[in-house]
């Protein structure tokens, strides 16, 4: 890719789902914080060149000394994000600047998205404008209502559970960024706020491995991956 790509990491919320004192990003995983893993990815991909980290506030200085100790060079800016995790996204993209042809915004708790998706992401956003990696649902999925009871059960085979990277044009992004501040519009993704636009958002395939971090369950499962991808264990 010949044009400037920023990456945006964003690592700045609570974790309160996971339930632990410390904010689960921070959560060691094989002896190592859960962000350095996600960093040390994104590290190693030669078409990266400059990532953003976007943090809590009280966490930058530890984010530098990480950056320091683990050799992470690429981690241009580290800086503090916002309240919901759009808002730390639009902290990204103001950090990146408008000399920034596409953007990447990836989780800093999926430290298990693969190499090839993601340049398979890179190549399809070039081609599309937004692409964003995800798989095929295993469960069947209902809608619930609030009283309980099953509203209707779409067509499993249209549905997608949808990860991270998500790829965009720059100038995209930030104006669908914009557009949502202005209009007080909030997305669980930033896709949601693309598709908002109503820009077309393209789907690459990826695997189960690229979890989330999200509740306690997933960190056993988490050692699994890693050891599994270290080929300590096999499937
Ligand atoms: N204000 C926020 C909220 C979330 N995130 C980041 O967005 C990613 C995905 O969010 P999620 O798993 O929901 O993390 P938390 O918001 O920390 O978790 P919870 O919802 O359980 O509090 C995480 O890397 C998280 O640090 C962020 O940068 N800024
Ligand atoms: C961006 C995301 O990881 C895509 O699956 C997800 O939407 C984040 O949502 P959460 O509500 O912060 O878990």
């Amino acid at each position: 890719m010949a044009d400037k790509l920023g990456i945006i990491i964003v690592a700045a919320g609570r974790g309160s789902r996971m339930g632990t004192k410390e904010s689960k990003q921070y959560l060691l995983l094989d002896g190592k914080p859960i962000i350095v893993h996600t960093l040390e990815r994104f590290e190693k991909m030669s078409a990266v060149e400059e990532i953003v980290l976007v943090t809590g506030r009280e966490d930058v200085q530890r984010c530098r000394d990480y950056a320091n100790q683990y050799g992470l060079t690429k981690c241009k800016h580290i800086i503090p994000g916002g309240k919901e995790r759009q808002d730390s996204v639009y902290q990204g993209l103001l950090a990146l600047g408008r000399s920034t042809e596409w953007v990447m915004v990836h989780d800093g708790v999926r430290p298990f998205a693969h190499p090839d998706h993601v340049l398979a992401c890179l190549q399809r956003v070039q081609e599309m404008g937004a692409a964003v990696l995800a798989v095929p649902v295993k469960d069947t999925i209902k809608v619930v209502g609030s009283n309980g009871t099953i509203q209707s059960t779409p067509d499993r085979s249209s549905l997608w559970a949808i990860q991270t990277p998500q790829a965009f044009r720059f100038a995209l992004l930030l104006d669908a960024h914009e557009k949502a501040r202005q209009e007080g519009f909030m997305g669980t993704d930033d896709a949601m706020l693309v598709e908002w636009l109503g820009h077309p958002v393209d789907v690459v395939p990826s695997d189960y491995y690229n979890i989330k971090i999200t509740t306690p369950e997933d960190l056993p499962w988490a050692e699994w991956i890693l050891r599994h991808a270290r080929g300590e264990v096999s499937e």
